[in-house]
């Protein structure tokens, strides 16, 4: 049911990144002075295979469930919010929405398991699998058919068309789960990886770490011994969620697909590095929006040696952070596409004393 998740990456146009990496040199600009700008113009030829890449088809697909684990009192809110969060999703009047909106990006929100799902489907994928994961101090948060499910769920809402793919996530307590997961697949100490979240207090940050250590001594024999994609999808399956392994599947689906993605935050990240530990060469197609303020998000970014394009202090998830760097995407891709060369301008370029 898993064996999908070994086909092959894409593979990227090396020709067409260095033809870009040479128009970049010859633009009406000293050569290097657009910074990171000029590697993401050369990322997307890679990835679309043209010297001038463009951007307009923009898939941004947050999923949504609930934790178990959020009845050790782990987050500041309820689980009921994610079911409230999906309906406002769907209205029209969460942060993603607003963001999806100004960049002209397709939004769609699949409810993988809220505990109190919406009254109505209008606008929401329904892929149900349970109400809520299990609480992982307790048992697997996960059965094996049903990360399974999580997986495929993710999978199917990548569309090979996409020129790019944003991950979002909605789900009380899912800082609590990806915490789990990060200390599970590096052996980082609860202290280090487990932060606020939506903002609990200094008394619920000590027992957020104090559940993930038990959460973590519970499981640690399922994948002790195990590495690569069997311990991901055991670490997965005993203290992960839902979303989480819908934007797994997701993240290596889109890079066997061609898909480029683009990383929100904490969540997405974590969610990110199990793809990779499933997929090692999926790491080629993943892009870092931005940091977090979430603890654990830039010991994480280290690990997986991603420059993150924006550090705006926020917290958030839903793929906000990932939203708000397109605006830095377009930009650079504008800038490529768009610069005279010397030669046009009639403009004499520099290397006298370079
Ligand atoms: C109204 C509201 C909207 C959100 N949108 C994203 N999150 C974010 O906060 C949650 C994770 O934090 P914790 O682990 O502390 O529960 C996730 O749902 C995440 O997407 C939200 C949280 C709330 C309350
Ligand atoms: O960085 C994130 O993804 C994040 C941080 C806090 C709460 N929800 C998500």
């Amino acid at each position: 049911m898993t064996d999908w998740l070994q086909q092959p990456i894409a593979a990227i146009d090396d020709e067409a990144r260095v033809a870009a990496r040479a128009r970049q040199g010859v633009l009406t600009k000293p050569p290097g002075s657009l910074g990171r700008l000029e590697q993401l113009a050369e990322a997307f030829a890679g990835w679309q295979g043209r010297v001038v890449p463009a951007l307009s088809d923009i898939d941004i697909v947050v999923f949504a469930a609930d934790h178990g684990v959020a009845a050790r009192g782990v987050s500041a809110f309820d689980p009921a919010v994610t079911g409230q969060m999906i309906a406002n999703f769907a209205a029209g009047g969460a942060a993603i929405c607003v963001l999806a909106q100004r960049r002209d990006a397709r939004l769609s929100i699949v409810d993988l398991g809220a505990v109190a799902p919406p009254a109505n489907y209008a606008g929401v994928i329904d892929a149900r699998i349970a109400a809520g994961t299990a609480d992982f101090t307790e048992s697997p948060a996960m059965q094996v058919g049903e990360l399974e499910q999580a997986l495929q769920a993710g999978r199917e809402r990548v569309s090979s068309s996409a020129q790019l793919f944003i991950g979002g996530e909605m789900g009380i307590g899912n800082t609590t789960a990806a915490a789990a997961i990060l200390a599970g697949l590096t052996g980082a100490a609860p202290a280090e990886v487990v932060g606020r979240g939506t903002g609990i207090d200094s008394g619920g940050l000590a027992r957020k770490q104090a559940v993930v250590a038990a959460g973590l001594d519970r499981h640690r024999p399922s994948w002790d011994g195990l590495d690569g994609p069997a311990k991901a999808l055991a670490v997965l399956r005993c203290v992960g969620g839902f979303e989480i392994a819908g934007l797994t599947g997701a993240f290596v689906a889109a890079a066997q697909a061609g898909v480029p993605v683009l990383m929100d935050g904490f969540i997405a990240s974590v969610a990110a590095l199990c793809a990779r530990e499933i997929a090692p060469d999926c790491g080629r197609w993943q892009l870092f929006g931005h940091c977090s303020a979430e603890a654990g998000h830039r010991y994480l970014l280290e690990t997986l040696d991603a420059k993150p394009l924006l550090d705006l202090g926020m917290r958030l998830g839903e793929g906000s952070g990932a939203a708000l760097a397109l605006g830095v995407i377009g930009d650079a891709l504008a800038l490529h596409a768009g610069m005279a060369t010397f030669a046009e301008a009639g403009v004499t370029s520099g290397g006298a004393n370079a």
